[in-house]
């Protein structure tokens, strides 16, 4: 055989492969959260572009959520402003509050639509307070100490919850050529800004939308066992049993408690994996060979 024809080949296989999953999702909805350790490589952002953009050019609606937040920690480095986490959460006051709308609603968001547009698509920057899409309330976040079993309330300043979420502009989107790239930021019925922690953000939106697919882009392949080893599938329980016993910490903790409430509010899939992957993408819904962990009921 020669090697014209294998190469026809392989594209046939290629399309042959594809095709059905392009059919099975077409006029779906699929919410990418897009976190900032996924970003910052120039040729990976711009194949993420890419595929965001083949995607509605092959008829599936994709909603980008965000992240950033270690560029919200570069520069409030810069400005002398220190931030610590708690339970994986910025604690937020005013001032960090004030970067951190600039960093995410700002600087990010239309870098990520500048990259988008120059792959000939046409994408819109918004956060929460646009179109009135989410009203958040400060979040009532508690923990169990350990040490002590006792269950304590963290006061995180104004870190939000997505408490309302209105999808009227998100459905008037999807049916135009318009792709949302969405900013974690929402405004409190008390008319303060909230910082919202970009998973859990992502979560309410996919829940809102009734997606058929959220997908987490982060920096490691999944959720890693202690060996690091990835893990492939997961149950709820076996989820809530991996951040009880530390195996899940920090930035991971939202993510998958995030997972876990999409699945309940009705979300199809969802899966944690690694963004620093070229067409992490298109590959996790386009093949059959998904990538990443996958959280089941
Ligand atoms: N069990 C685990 N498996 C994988 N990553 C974990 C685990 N526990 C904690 N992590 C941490 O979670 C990080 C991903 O969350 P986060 O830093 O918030 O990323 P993002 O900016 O993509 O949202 C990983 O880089 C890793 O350091
Ligand atoms: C409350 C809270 O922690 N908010 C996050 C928002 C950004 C974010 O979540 O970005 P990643 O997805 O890149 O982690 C923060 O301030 O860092």
């Amino acid at each position: 055989m020669d090697a014209q024809s294998t190469n026809g080949e392989q594209q046939a296989a290629l399309l042959a492969e594809t095709l059905p999953f392009m059919q099975a999702y077409e006029h779906k909805t699929v919410v990418v959260k897009y976190g900032g350790h996924a970003m910052g490589n120039p040729e990976l952002g711009k194949a993420f572009a890419r595929d965001i953009a083949l995607l509605k050019q092959s008829g599936i609606n994709p909603i980008v959520v965000h992240g950033g937040g270690p560029q919200i920690g570069a520069m409030l480095n810069k400005l002398g402003i220190e931030s610590h986490f708690e339970h994986g959460l910025r604690v937020t006051d005013q001032r960090t509050v004030e970067v951190v709308e600039m960093v995410l609603a700002g600087s990010i968001n239309k870098e990520i639509v500048a990259l988008i547009n120059a792959e000939g698509e046409w994408a819109i920057g918004l956060c929460g307070k646009d179109g009135n899409m989410v009203f958040a309330e400060k979040a009532k976040k508690t923990v169990i100490d350990p040490d002590s079993n006792i269950e304590r309330v963290l006061d995180l300043g104004f870190v939000g919850e997505p408490v309302e979420v209105d999808r009227t502009l998100l459905d008037l989107l999807a049916r135009s050529e318009l792709i949302p790239v969405i900013a974690p930021v929402a405004p409190g019925r008390d008319g303060a800004t909230y910082n919202i922690n970009a998973d859990t953000f992502a979560g309410a939106i996919a829940g809102a939308v009734s997606a058929s697919r959220l997908l987490f882009l982060t920096d490691v392949p999944g959720v890693l066992d202690r060996e690091g080893k990835l893990i492939k599938q997961l149950t709820v329980a076996e989820a809530r049993t991996l951040i009880r016993d530390g195996t899940i910490s920090g930035g991971m903790i939202p993510k998958v408690e995030t997972c876990i409430e999409a699945l309940e509010r009705g979300v199809e899939g969802v899966v944690i994996l690694n963004g620093k992957t070229r067409h992490a993408v298109l590959l996790e819904l386009l093949t059959e060979h998904g990538a990443g962990t996958l959280i089941v009921r």
